[in-house]
């Protein structure tokens, strides 16, 4: 089988090095910079049309092993993909999101470990993408400035109450409400980061201002009680069948005159259909269960439908894949540590989603997309000031 695929690997001359079962080693290129070493020989079947998703899977599986810089080894795999494996098919059926399934696919993800969060996380364990005003910034600076950036987007002002879906840690509504001076409600379907979210309230004294809650966004009573509401990195476990649903709540939730902002990854085609041959799918397997990402008119659509009106979008595509960047090589150079705190499967998963996501946002397969809303007064009128010029003083 190999040897009837020898040539048009070959042909690809790809820094790659075949470890084989046996101890034979090919080189399908000059000086290989990844070795891709098969523990099991069926696997070879699958090099005849491989994906991301095929070649992440016998990785997690242990039916391969891999050696080289990890951003490397995701461009090899595209590359190899890209030649000799299948066309993209057309875009998933929406799946049904109930409760439930919700919170076990979000138990999942964010309940694996905090003390291997926090390895790679910056210091305030913000779990979406930074902002980097000058590409300078290292990924403590970025993610503060992302968080000044919402807020002030939000135009925050002291004594107003800010309603955040999908808190994480709790790192916004702790920042809102100690540079803004706002009270803060955050909701998680996450147990363990509810737990270490309130120690962090509780350490920095906030309690008086900051409350978490174990809460799906559905439970939340829409009654206008909130003057600004913030989403940030959540509605992508909401699935297209809800995103009706989760804007009409955004919309309730807040007063009129009152802002909304969602900052999370949007799809690269309208019709969803897969872009990174595989990639997709590998995430909704092994890292993100029932996620589904929703082009920009997608959401756009909802929300103006909830009774909002979008009055600004920013994309921050490049600004995710850095962040990734910072995320991956921190947790490349933490490996014997995090040995120590997840097990080795979930390890692999965590280490090829971060390298491929950064890989995938720089090659626009995804992108990012805050996105502000008002809830106008009736007669039509609204709070905000004349320019954006404030978010830059
Ligand atoms: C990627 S994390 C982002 C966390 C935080 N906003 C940040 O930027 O660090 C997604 C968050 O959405 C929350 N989430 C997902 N689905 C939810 C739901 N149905 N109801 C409430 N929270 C949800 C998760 O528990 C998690 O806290």
């Amino acid at each position: 089988m190999l040897a009837s695929l020898l040539p048009a690997l070959r042909g690809l001359s790809l820094p790659l090095r075949l470890q084989l079962w046996d101890g034979k080693a090919i080189d399908l290129g000059p000086a290989p910079s990844v070795t891709l070493a098969i523990n099991d020989p069926e696997i070879v079947a699958d090099l005849a049309h491989p994906s991301l998703d095929l070649l992440g899977a016998a990785y997690v599986e242990g039916r391969l092993d891999l050696d080289g810089p990890l951003d490397e080894v995701i461009r090899i795999g595209d590359e190899l993909s890209r030649a000799l494996g299948k066309d993209e098919t057309a875009a998933p059926l929406p799946e049904s999101h109930d409760k439930a399934t919700d919170a076990e696919a979000i138990s999942y993800h964010y309940d694996l470990s905090n003390d291997f969060y926090q390895l790679w996380l910056d210091r305030d364990m913000v779990y979406s993408c930074g902002y980097f005003e000058t590409g300078t910034e290292d990924l403590d600076q970025a993610q503060q400035a992302k968080l000044r950036h919402l807020c002030r987007k939000l135009r925050l002002k002291p004594g107003e109450r800010l309603l955040d879906v999908g808190c994480g840690w709790g790192g916004l509504a702790r920042f809102a409400a100690r540079e803004f001076g706002v009270e803060v409600l955050g909701i998680t379907l996450s147990r363990e980061q509810l737990k270490l979210g309130r120690e962090r309230v509780a350490a920095e004294g906030l309690e008086g201002q900051v409350q978490l809650e174990l809460m799906d966004y559905r439970d939340l009573p829409r009654d206008g009680q909130f003057d600004k509401v913030v989403s940030v990195g959540m509605f992508e476990h909401v699935g297209q069948a809800n995103l009706p649903l989760y804007c009409r709540q955004l919309s309730e939730m807040v007063r009129p005159g009152g802002l909304v902002m969602n900052h999370g990854i949007t799809s690269r085609h309208i019709d969803g259909r897969p872009v990174g041959h595989g990639a997709g799918e590998f995430i909704g397997r092994y890292v993100f269960p029932h996620g589904e990402l929703p082009h920009l008119v997608k959401i756009g659509a909802c929300i103006s439908e909830s009774g909002l009106e979008i009055v600004d979008v920013e994309s921050l595509r490049l600004h995710y894949a850095r962040t990734l960047d910072f995320w991956s090589r921190r947790l490349e150079a933490n490996l014997d540590e995090a040995r120590r705190l997840v097990p080795e499967r979930a390890l692999r998963i965590w280490r090829v989603y971060l390298a491929g996501c950064a890989y995938g946002f720089r090659h626009n397969w995804i992108n990012l997309h805050q996105i502000l809303a008002t809830k106008p007064h009736e007669d039509g009128s609204h709070e905000l000031p004349w320019s954006r010029a404030d978010l830059y003083r």
